[in-house]
């Protein structure tokens, strides 16, 4: 039986990494709903890979709990990979492999058959326009080219949740938005997408966003429901009131 279907998809609560003295993430609660785009924001060394890494069962929290898919972090690590996609900024693609090949191994991995990964391939190519770069070494693919097929990968083995870790960084916002449209397409047919970010204007894309400071979540709504909190016009006054600690007002 599927142990996830009536529970969100992300609970988590007062969960905290240390390493040694320093805590990175402190006591962090949240659950995210299933279908939902999740906006997980902060400055840098706030502590958000660390807590996507622990969500992801990479990283052994040091207190607290956290279920991902119904499956806990300490004990079911196996069985959340199988549930979740996870994109980087440093993308999982080969860059000495070719985008078709690319496809096949991480089909390979998800351990989809052959007939089921030439179906995907097919799909991927035809979705992202690249049949005329199938057989090309991705090391040469502009880098929107590369986010769009690194997202496709990770959602291959069509997993619930898909963590995606800075996906846009260093594209233009024209790139970006037909990125977010793909984020949409899969919001839409269920998967739930928990997505760091330093673009603004992103944020404002997100269903919830939680904005962390020194390892802590300070606030955590809608876009809509925080800019009206700190009465301020656009998620970038509410992200410099909070995390850089300055009024834009
Ligand atoms: N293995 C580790 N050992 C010691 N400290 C670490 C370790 N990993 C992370 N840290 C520290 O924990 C803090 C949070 O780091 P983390 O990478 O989670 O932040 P982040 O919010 O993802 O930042 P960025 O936006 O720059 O990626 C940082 O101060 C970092 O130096």
């Amino acid at each position: 039986m599927n142990q996830s279907t009536h529970k969100p998809a992300v609970i988590t609560n007062k969960l905290t990494k240390k390493f040694g003295d320093f805590v990175a993430t402190n006591e962090i609660t949240f659950s995210v709903d299933k279908g939902e785009i999740f906006g997980f924001l902060g400055a840098n060394g706030a502590g958000k890979t660390t807590a996507i890494r622990m969500l992801c069962g990479l990283l052994k929290p040091s207190s607290g709990e956290a279920q991902i898919a119904g499956y806990d972090v300490y004990r079911e690590t196996e069985k959340i990979k199988q549930q979740i996609g996870y994109m980087s900024q440093k993308f999982s693609l080969y860059e000495d492999l070719t985008v078709r090949e690319n496809i096949r191994f991480y089909g390979g991995i998800y351990d989809l058959s052959l007939a089921e990964i030439r179906r995907k391939t097919e799909h991927i190519l035809h979705n992202l326009n690249l049949h005329s770069v199938a057989d090309t070494l991705v090391a040469s693919l502009p880098l929107g080219w590369k986010q769009k097929l690194s997202f496709s990968v990770a959602m291959l083995h069509e997993p619930q949740i898909v963590f995606l870790d800075e996906p846009t960084g260093g594209v233009d916002p024209i790139t970006r938005r037909q990125f977010w449209d793909m984020i949409y397409e899969a919001a839409h047919r269920g998967t739930t997408i928990f997505v760091t970010t330093h673009y603004m204007d992103e944020a404002e894309y997100c269903n919830r966003v939680s904005i962390m400071v020194d390892g802590r979540i300070q606030a955590l709504d809608t876009p809509r429901a925080l800019k009206s909190h700190y009465g301020v016009d656009s998620m970038d006054g509410v992200f410099q009131i909070l995390a850089r600690g300055t009024s834009t007002k």
